[in-house]
């Protein structure tokens, strides 16, 4: 196990959260008494216990009158345990309803059976507001909170805006125990948007195999459309990291309960009434995921193409009643015992039963002593997050060194080698792996079991929970430095603005900050009442708007010519002044280069040179000759012929791969193959190629939005007039590098007014975010209403 050690350990406390708390109350006369319950996350939970003590909050089972409720809590506090009152009323819709009618089928492939209803949907946001509610009252700076499950998620995003509110610094974990099935099953979910944010709030996202993570990420990518690596999703600036944690069990539980006499006892019972006989053991919760007809079906087979083993094979299969209020689980029951009558009421004689079917829970010892005795077991579900029972069986196993026969679409058949790997649906593959596995010789049984055994010993409920409390501590806790930005106050702004003495500049940027951003650029036009803003802010005295875009010159005239602003185009390759801005004849020789240059323009100069081409426009030049574009082009075009839905646009000096209207998981593969391509062939050119909104752009790399922004300042510092305020708004990653040279550029130091903001909340350089581009109406608007300074 994992060890944890001192430094790696939280001042804060853990507090675990699931749907249900891991115990069972009962009533005798008028005191209630608590006991632990058994089950696999609470063997795997007691692992972590002993290395990190922790707090369960989870609902009690059933819904208390408010005199019992102290009680309840009182008794359960002791137990480390705190409850989640829900009345019966909610309880119901969200697990039976929403929770196993909704999300358990579609995430076991199972959409026919999902029944997806309005009531249990709004139980379901209910009870994971309920939860909230509880988990905010007891947590405190510097925690860590471990969520469990399909049940509950929501709950992270609700207790992140909970502790936004309340300053927390606390790190929030989510670990789904099902399968998280692939995005084009994961898109049928009707709120499908709410549950995938609902979980990225949280800093990190457990899940069992390396191919539930995968499943995730790409259904992030597909239905929100974000940005991820094999590891993390980019969600509102925040970097999720997405972990792989197969959870385990304690082997060590089955092996002390062996040594017990009631144990051997028990085996010795099943030994002499299965006498001459080969056991296989199935141990399922009657859930249709589980797969029990398949198994039921393929045993039949085995008995009817290997006749040999009639009256010499047993099936024992204990069937564990489990959500009996939903209608798929009474009808599966129904489908199950008229198989066991049929295949029983086929092969069975007066001294033979082939399938011993057991539909109710078994104690521990039962448990136990079945695993033990059986030479096989035989796991057919159809999905499975893990499944321990297949662990359980091993470790069980120590000294026959039975087979494991696993179906492949369990969680545990992606670390379980050493057991038969089946279809559950190929009846026939199934039946031949049982008698492979029932003829097996001693020497192959011992050299699988050893496989087995490594792994599940080594891979326990307590390595599994230390090494996911581990990375969950690991986590930058993004969430509190998202929230350390605050949000732009118009009425700051306008004080700002009202307070400077001398020319104000205003920066901002067009595509996401000034206009919505659209699938196709072309329909992001900028709106009626937004040029009238503009115009607004523009006629202003001492008053200097430019609008930054990565757009062309000529679409920015088309649509700002005419206005009385300036102009930064293809991120910086071209800027203009406001037109009626009269600083060139003052400081400008002919040649359009600036006569004096102060500190800062030397400064500005080091990175880009402008020369006034046209119209007012300055280009910034570094040497670099077009002739690179003849050295891309080939490269870009082979991949635009390989990725359908990708195309590139040539301005006059950037060229643009775009891969928006592409397969998202697809292009943004095919962006990072050519981004490794691209600076491989470009290595030795003063190029950059830059990974931007679903687009790579390729441009001399000096010329950026800041050395045009640095050069738009050294003009006008060059002006009679003092420039006292600036303010940049943006939301790409290009304004990350304006706001980050607004923060660090000892030369704008001097300007005594800065604001720095960008759109959506997000991990920032910038000082303030505003949450849309409404809001920079209303901040733009906020200036253009004020009396002019001095
Ligand atoms: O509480 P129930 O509704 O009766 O269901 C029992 C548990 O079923 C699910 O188990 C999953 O978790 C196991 C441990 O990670 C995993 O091995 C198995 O494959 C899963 O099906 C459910 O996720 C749990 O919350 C339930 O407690
Ligand atoms: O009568 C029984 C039989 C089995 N189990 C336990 O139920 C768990 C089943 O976990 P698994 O991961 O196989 O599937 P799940 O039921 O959680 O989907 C195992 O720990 C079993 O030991 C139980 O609680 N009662």
């Amino acid at each position: 196990m994992p060890p944890m050690t001192e430094v790696e350990k939280k001042p804060g406390k853990l507090i675990v959260i699931s749907n249900r708390l891991p115990i069972t109350l009962t009533k005798d006369c008028d005191s209630w008494s608590v006991k632990l319950s058994s089950g696999g996350l609470v063997t795997a939970l007691s692992g972590l216990k002993k290395e990190y003590p922790f707090t369960w909050v989870g609902w009690p089972g059933q819904d208390f009158s408010s005199t019992e409720k102290t009680k309840i809590s009182n008794l359960l506090m002791e137990n480390s345990c705190v409850p989640v009152f829900l009345d019966d009323k909610i309880a119901d819709l969200h697990y039976n309803g929403f929770s196993n009618s909704v999300l358990w089928p579609l995430f076991h492939y199972h959409p026919a059976e999902m029944n997806f209803e309005d009531r249990a949907w709004e139980a379901y946001k209910a009870a994971n507001e309920a939860f909230a509610k509880v988990v905010l009252s007891i947590a405190e700076e510097g925690d860590l909170i471990w969520i469990h499950d399909y049940h509950l998620m929501l709950l992270a995003q609700i207790l992140q805006k909970g502790f936004k509110s309340k300053r927390k610094n606390i790190k929030i974990g989510w670990f789904l125990h099902t399968p998280f099935p692939s995005s084009e099953i994961f898109r049928i979910l009707p709120v499908r948007q709410e549950i995938l944010e609902g979980v990225l709030a949280a800093d990190l996202i457990g899940f069992h195999t390396l191919e539930y993570s995968r499943h995730f990420i790409s259904s992030c990518t597909r239905v929100l459309g974000l940005q991820s690596g094999s590891e993390s999703v980019e969600y509102e600036g925040r970097n999720v990291r997405i972990g792989t944690f197969p959870i385990g069990i304690d082997p060590t539980t089955f092996i002390e309960a062996q040594k017990t006499p009631a144990v051997s006892d028990r085996i010795k019972d099943f030994k002499s009434r299965f006498k001459n006989k080969k056991i296989i053991v199935g141990v399922d919760r009657l859930d249709y995921i589980k797969g029990v007809p398949q198994k039921f079906l393929a045993y039949e087979n085995l008995l009817k193409k290997h006749p040999e083993y009639i009256g010499n094979v047993v099936l024992v299969q204990v069937a564990v009643p489990s959500r009996g209020d939903v209608e798929e689980y009474q009808e599966l029951m129904v489908n199950v015992n008229e198989l066991v009558g049929l295949i029983n009421g086929k092969y069975a004689t007066i001294e033979y039963t082939p399938i011993h079917f057991l539909y109710k829970s078994v104690d521990f010892t039962e448990l136990v002593s079945i695993y033990t005795t059986a030479d096989v077991c035989l796991i057919t579900s159809t999905r499975d997050g893990m499944n321990l029972v297949s662990y359980e069986y091993i470790a069980c196993q120590n000294e026959n060194n039975g087979v494991l026969v696993l179906s492949e679409f369990t969680g545990a058949a992606s670390s379980l080698n050493g057991s038969l790997i089946v279809n559950p649906w190929d009846i026939d593959q199934v039946s031949e792996s049982l008698h492979n596995a029932l003829s097996m010789d001693t020497k192959s049984k011992a050299r699988n079991y050893r496989m087995l055994s490594k792994y599940v010993n080594k891979h326990t409920a307590a390595y599994w929970g230390v090494s996911y409390v581990k990375a969950l501590n690991k986590t930058n806790g993004s969430m509190y430095s998202v929230y350390k930005t605050q949000k732009l106050d118009p009425r700051y702004v306008q004080h700002e603005f009202m307070s400077a003495q001398g020319i104000r500049t205003i920066f901002i940027s067009y595509d996401g900050t000034l206009c919505k951003t659209q699938d196709i650029p072309e329909l992001a036009v900028p709106k009626e009442e937004e040029i009238s803003m503009i115009k607004s802010l523009s006629l202003l005295p001492n008053t200097l708007l430019y609008i930054s875009s990565g757009r062309s010159r000529d679409e920015l005239v088309s649509w700002f010519g005419d206005l009385n602003v300036g102009l930064i185009s293809e991120h910086g390759c071209f800027f203009r002044h406001p037109p009626n801005l009269n600083l060139r004849r003052k400081h400008l020789n002919s040649n359009g280069n600036l006569k004096e240059p102060s500190k800062f323009i030397t400064h500005a100069l080091q990175y880009g040179h402008p020369i006034e081409i046209d119209n007012g426009w300055f280009k910034l030049l570094n040497g670099n000759k077009a002739s690179w574009k003849e050295t891309v082009l080939p490269l870009l075009q082979h991949y635009t012929e390989r990725t359908p839905g990708s195309l590139i646009t040539m301005k006059e000096v950037t060229i643009t791969w775009h891969y928006r209207l592409a397969d998202p998981e697809f292009g943004l593969f095919q962006a990072n193959e050519l981004q490794n391509d691209l600076e491989k062939v470009l290595a030795h050119l003063p190029l950059s190629v830059s990974m931007g909104n679903r687009a790579l752009e390729i441009k001399p790399s000096l010329c950026t939005v800041v050395t045009a922004v640095k050069n738009i300042l050294a003009n006008l510092f060059q002006s009679d007039s003092k420039v006292d305020f600036i303010m940049i708004g943006g939301s790409s990653k290009q304004d990350e590098l304006l706001f980050n040279y607004l923060n660090n550029d000892t030369s704008v130091a001097q300007i005594d007014h800065q604001i720095s903001f960008t759109v959506g909340k997000k991990q920032t350089e910038a000082e303030f975010f505003v949450p849309d581009v409404k809001s920079v109406m209303k901040i733009l608007e906020s200036m253009a209403c004020t009396p002019a300074a001095d």
